[in-house]
Parts: C-alpha cells; sequence; structure tokens
C-alpha cells in the first residue's frame, strides 16, 4: 500500500553565522491514511523543524517529503495544525476564530461570504463535538485553557484537512484537562478519520493516542525506533492505568534516557 506521508531520508541544517545547526539527519518514516502517529524525542532533536518540513513551511536540505503521493513544495493546505499555544485571536469571538482557514484556504475562501451561514452552522457543530456548545460567541480570554485548546483544535480541523500536525498541543495543561483533552482529540480522530502527527514530550500521550510511535535521537535527529501500540480501539482512557501501558511508557522511558546520553 502507499503511503499518505511518505518522509524519506530528510536532512536539514539551519544556516547561521556560526556554521549552521544540523537539526535533522537522514530521517524517514512513513504514515498510511487515517494512521495516527506520534513523535517523541530528546527536547532540541528536531521535532518541530520536522512538522515545519511535512507542512511545508521549510524545505529539507536533502531526502524527500510526499502527502498522498504529491512532493512537499510550499504550504500544505490539506494540513491542519495545533501547537502549544492555542493562539487564538482575543478580538475575534470563539466562532469567528474557529472560521478563520475558511477565509484562507481555498476552495472556501471564494465561498466564503456568500455560504457563511452554512459554514457558522458547521463550526457550531464542531465545537459542539468538543463540548463546546453554547460557547460560539463568548470570547478566547473568556475561556479557561482547557477550552481555549479545544477551539484550537475546531480551529485546525474546521477546513476538513486530510492530515493534522499537532505540536505539544496539551504541553501546558494540567493533568486531568490533558487526559479529557486526549478524548477529545481520541473521538474527533474516530469520527473524521484525519491522519495524525502528533509530537510530543508526554510518552503516556503517545502511548495512549498513537498508532506507533516514532522515536528521535538526539541532535541531529535520526529515526531509532518505532514502536507499535498494540490496544486495540476504541481505547477508554482506563487503558493508561493498565500494567502493558505502563510496561510501554517504561520502555520508551529507558530508551529516551539511552538516546539522551548518546
Ligand atoms: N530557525 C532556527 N535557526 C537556527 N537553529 C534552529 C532554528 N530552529 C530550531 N533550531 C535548532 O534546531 C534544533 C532542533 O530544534 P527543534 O525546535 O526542531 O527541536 P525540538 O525537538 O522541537 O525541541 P523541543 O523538544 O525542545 O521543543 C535545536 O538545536 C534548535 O536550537
Amino acid at each position: 500500500m502507499t503511503a499518505f506521508v511518505d518522509i524519506e531520508d530528510v536532512t536539514l541544517v539551519y544556516k547561521g553565522a556560526s556554521g549552521g545547526v544540523h537539526a535533522l539527519d537522514r530521517f524517514g518514516v512513513s504514515l498510511q491514511k487515517g494512521e495516527f502517529a506520534a513523535v517523541v524525542g530528546p527536547s532540541g532533536c528536531g521535532k518541530s523543524s520536522l512538522m515545519k518540513l511535512v507542512t511545508g513551511l521549510l524545505p529539507p536540505d536533502f531526502g524527500k517529503i510526499a502527502i498522498d503521493g504529491t512532493p512537499v513544495r510550499g504550504p500544505v493546505k490539506m494540513a491542519g495544525m495545533a501547537f502549544q499555544n492555542p493562539n487564538l485571536l482575543p478580538w475575534r469571538k470563539v466562532i469567528d476564530n474557529v472560521l478563520l482557514p475558511l477565509e484562507i484556504v481555498q476552495p472556501h475562501r471564494s465561498r466564503f461570504r456568500r455560504e457563511k451561514e452554512r459554514y457558522r452552522e458547521e463550526a457550531k457543530a464542531l465545537l459542539a463535538t468538543v463540548g463546546l456548545d453554547g460557547f460560539a460567541e463568548r470570547f478566547p480570554w473568556e475561556l479557561s485553557g482547557g477550552m481555549q485548546q479545544r477551539v484550537s483544535l475546531c480551529r485546525a480541523l474546521i477546513h476538513q484537512p486530510a492530515l493534522l500536525m499537532l505540536d505539544e498541543p496539551f504541553a501546558a495543561l494540567d493533568a486531568f484537562t490533558r487526559e479529557e483533552l486526549w478524548c477529545v482529540l481520541r473521538d474527533l480522530w474516530q469520527k473524521i478519520g484525519f491522519t495524525v502527527i502528533l509530537v510530543t514530550h508526554d510518552l503516556r500521550e503517545a502511548t495512549f493516542l498513537a498508532d506507533r510511535i516514532h522515536m528521535m535521537s538526539a541532535r541531529p535527529g535520526r529515526l531509532v525506533l518505532t514502536k507499535e501500540i498494540p490496544f486495540p480501539r476504541p481505547r477508554p482512557i482506563e487503558v493508561c492505568y493498565e500494567a502493558a501501558f505502563t510496561d510501554i511508557v517504561h520502555e520508551l522511558r529507558a530508551k529516551i534516557g539511552e538516546v539522551r546520553k548518546g
């Protein structure tokens, strides 16, 4: 089967006055359509750089990336993105933050004015799916951090991207809210069926959510191992408290420890 996301042998060097930073070295993984992948690794190993390459915000120095068979040569329209900071615009209501990509990304942009009511209904339905029914007309600063991150997920998904790129989206949340949001993401993914690349430091998060976890070495980031997560779907949150789950987390933690020491 051909891969939906194919990252092949990518190398990235940030050029600078002091000789450059070798961020990624011949990194490669591939994802099937609808797969949930997590990328973990020591701090500074090049995880965010990988996200920039896959979304076409930076070109690799070597190697190639293709999405759905098309080489990435510039910003990728079929990707939605969410980051650690929800980055909502404080002067726009929740619904207008969610609608923002539709004002930018074609073909929605040309239709937006004409079909605004339909789009607003879609945004409200998506907000309801993440538990924010009735919050569409609020401003971001009236919402908790977890609620803002739910809005950020809706904004990433409103244009129905085939690929969702997440860079530490839950890192700033408390442990309970984080687990709640894992379930929100799990449910959205199961309902809609997009492909996900999740960058995270949290090994429990990766093990709960992902089909496969890819571990990177310390910088320059190389692929060290790929771990298949065997728990059946749908996964209840209780799986995180089972011995088999904890064993995987410990195994990954030990491996990251080795990788950090080089
Ligand atoms: N624009 C840039 N110019 C120069 N060096 C950069 C730039 N962006 C990142 N780097 C360097 O590239 C390396 C990889 O950075 P990156 O942010 O991709 O790592 P990361 O794994 O996401 O880090 P963390 O886990 O701490 O978030 C780091 O050494 C970083 O300092």
